[in-house]
C-alpha cells in the first residue's frame, strides 16, 4: 500500500451504510410518538416491542428499550439542562427530533452503565438512521461535550445551588417540573409536617423516579394471595393490603395463569387500600347496594365487586365514557356477586337519590400522584390544569352524595396529593352540605404508618411504597 504524499488529498472514505439497532430505533420511535402525539409510554412502548419482537428482536434488546424510553423521560428535566449547557441556542430551536436522539445519548451516558464510547457511537448510529448524517455529526459534537464530565459534574454545574433557589435546584436535580415540586412540597408540608424538610421532599421525587414493581390484587373469592406467592417465584407479599402480591422485578403479569382468568388484576396497593377503607367504613342499616361513580378502568370496581359479593351486596360500576366503561365491564367479568355496569355522567345522575349504602368517587385528576407510573405526565401537566379539575371534582363529590341514603357513607379518592385537588374539595363540599360527618379513615387502613392526623389519609410512595392516593370518607348523616 502506498502512503499518500505530504499535502495530497486523502481519498473519500468509502460510504458506509448506519447500523441499524432496533432496541434504540424503537426506543426512538417510543419517544417521538409520546412528543408528537402525546402517546402514553406505558401503551405504546408495548405495541412497538411486538412489532420488533415480529421482526426478530430479542429479550435483551427490548428491556434495553424499555429502559432507555423509562430513564429518559424520567430524567428528562435533567437532561435538557445539560443539553441546553452544551448547545449555542435555546433547547425550543433544537428539532424535537434530534433533541430526542440527544435526550437518549444523555441517558446512556450519565445514568446507564453503557461505556462512554459505546453510548456515542451507538447513539450517533441511531442519529444516521433516524435523522441523516447531517445531523448525526451535531449530535456526535454535543455527546461528546456530555461525556465530558458525570451526572453529579452535570448537576453543579447547570443547577442553582439549594441555598440560592431550592424549589429550582430540587427540579433539575429530580426531573420534577418546579410548580410540580412545589405542589408536592406544600402537601408534604400537610401531611407531614416533621418530614418535609430538604431530605423528605427529596425523597419522595426520588421515589417518583423509581421503577415501581408491578403489583397484583388477587380479588377475594376468585383467588387468594397465597395461591399466587406460591406460584410465582420471589413474589412478595404487599406491605398493606392482605390481597397484594409484588411481582419480582421483570415480573409479567400477562403472564400469570390467574390474571389471565381475571381472578387477579393489576392493581397499585394504594388503590387497594382506598376500596377496602371504603369497603370497612361502620355503617348503621343495610349494606345491601354500592356505587362507583367514576369506575373506568374498573380496578377499584372490580375489587369492591369482589368484597360486596362476599357480603352480599352488589355493585353498580358507573363510568361516563363507553370506552372506558367496556373496560370496566371486562374487569368485573366473572365477579361472584350481582353487579351492573353502566355509562352515566357522574353529574347527571342515572340512579335515585339515596340509593345507595357506600359510594366510591375516584374522581379525574391531574394524576400528580402516579408519576412513577406514568414518566411523561409530569411534563404534559400545567398548573392551570389544576383549577381545571376543581369544579367537577366538587360536583361529583356532592352528586356522591345526594346519591348516598341517610347513614351511608362516601368515599372521595384522588390519585393526586395536590391540596387543592384533595382537602379544599371535601372542605368546600362539607361546608356547603350540612348533614355530613367526617370518618377517621386512618383506623379504616390497620397496620399503614404515617397518615397524619385525620381524618382523611394521604399516601406518599416514600413513606408507603403505593402510589399518592388520597382518601376522605363522609357519612351522610341528614
Ligand atoms: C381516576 S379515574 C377512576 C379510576 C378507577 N376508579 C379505577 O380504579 O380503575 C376517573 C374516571 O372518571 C371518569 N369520569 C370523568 N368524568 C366523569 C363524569 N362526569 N362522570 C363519571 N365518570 C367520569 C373518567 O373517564 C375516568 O375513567
Amino acid at each position: 500500500m502506498t502512503t499518500p504524499a505530504p499535502g495530497a488529498k486523502r481519498p473519500a472514505r468509502p460510504h458506509r451504510r448506519p447500523k441499524k439497532d432496533p432496541a434504540r430505533i424503537v426506543a426512538f420511535k417510543a419517544l417521538r410518538a409520546v412528543d408528537e402525539r402525546d402517546a402514553y409510554a406505558n401503551l405504546i412502548l408495548p405495541s412497538l416491542l411486538r412489532e420488533a419482537e415480529q421482526k426478530g428482536m430479542d429479550r435483551r434488546d427490548a428491556a434495553l428499550a424499555t429502559e432507555l424510553v423509562y430513564g429518559t423521560l424520567r430524567l428528562q428535566g435533567t437532561y435538557d439542562a445539560v443539553i441546553a449547557a452544551c448547545i449555542d441556542r435555546p433547547l425550543r430551536e433544537v428539532d424535537p427530533p434530534v433533541l430526542d436522539v440527544l435526550s437518549l445519548g444523555a441517558h446512556q451516558l450519565l445514568t446507564t452503565r453503557i461505556p462512554s464510547h459505546a453510548a456515542v457511537s451507538a447513539t450517533v448510529e441511531l442519529a444516521r438512521v433516524v435523522l441523516g448524517d447531517g445531523r448525526a455529526k451535531f449530535v456526535n459534537a454535543v455527546l461528546r461535550k456530555i461525556s465530558a464530565q458525570d451526572l453529579d459534574a452535570w448537576i453543579r454545574q447547570v443547577a442553582p445551588p439549594y441555598e440560592q433557589d431550592a424549589e429550582d435546584h430540587l427540579a433539575v436535580v429530580h426531573s420534577h417540573p418546579r410548580w410540580v415540586v412545589s405542589a408536592l412540597w406544600d402537601s408534604l408540608g400537610r401531611w407531614q409536617p416533621d418530614a418535609a424538610g430538604r431530605a423528605g421532599i427529596e425523597e419522595l421525587l426520588r421515589a417518583d423516579n423509581d421503577r415501581p414493581a408491578v403489583t397484583l390484587v388477587a380479588r377475594p373469592g376468585r383467588a387468594d394471595a397465597a395461591e399466587l406467592l406460591d406460584a410465582l417465584p420471589e413474589s412478595q407479599p404487599g406491605r398493606w393490603s392482605p390481597y397484594a402480591v409484588r411481582l419480582a422485578e421483570g415480573g409479567d403479569p400477562g403472564g400469570v395463569e390467574a390474571v389471565k382468568e381475571n381472578r387477579v388484576g393489576v392493581q397499585d396497593e394504594g388503590s387497594q387500600l382506598v376500596a377496602m377503607a371504603l369497603a370497612a367504613a361502620p355503617l348503621d342499616g343495610p349494606d345491601r347496594l354500592w356505587l362507583d361513580g367514576c369506575a373506568g378502568p374498573g380496578g377499584k370496581a372490580a375489587l369492591l365487586g369482589a368484597i360486596a359479593a362476599e357480603r352480599g351486596a352488589a355493585l353498580v360500576a358507573s363510568e361516563k365514557l363507553p370506552h372506558r366503561a367496556r373496560l370496566v365491564a371486562r374487569a368485573l367479568d366473572g365477579n361472584p356477586g350481582p353487579y351492573t355496569v353502566i355509562t352515566a355522567d357522574g353529574t347527571k345522575p342515572a340512579w335515585r337519590p339515596g340509593s345507595f349504602d357506600r359510594t366510591l368517587v375516584d374522581v379525574p385528576c391531574s394524576g400528580l400522584g402516579a408519576l412513577r407510573r406514568r414518566p411523561e405526565a409530569r411534563w404534559r401537566r400545567r398548573p392551570d390544569d389544576i383549577a381545571g379539575f376543581g369544579p367537577l371534582q366538587r360536583e361529583l363529590l356532592r352528586t356522591a352524595v345526594q346519591a348516598t341514603r341517610i347513614g351511608g357513607v362516601v368515599g372521595y379518592a384522588t390519585c393526586s396529593p395536590h391540596l387543592a385537588e384533595t382537602r379544599a374539595v371535601v372542605d368546600d363540599v362539607l361546608r356547603g352540605e350540612p348533614g355530613l360527618e367526617w370518618i377517621d379513615a386512618r383506623p379504616l387502613l390497620p397496620g399503614v404508618p404515617a397518615l397524619g392526623d385525620g381524618p382523611d389519609v394521604q399516601l406518599w410512595p416514600h413513606l408507603h411504597g403505593t402510589d399518592a392516593m388520597y382518601l376522605a370518607l363522609l357519612r351522610r348523616t341528614a
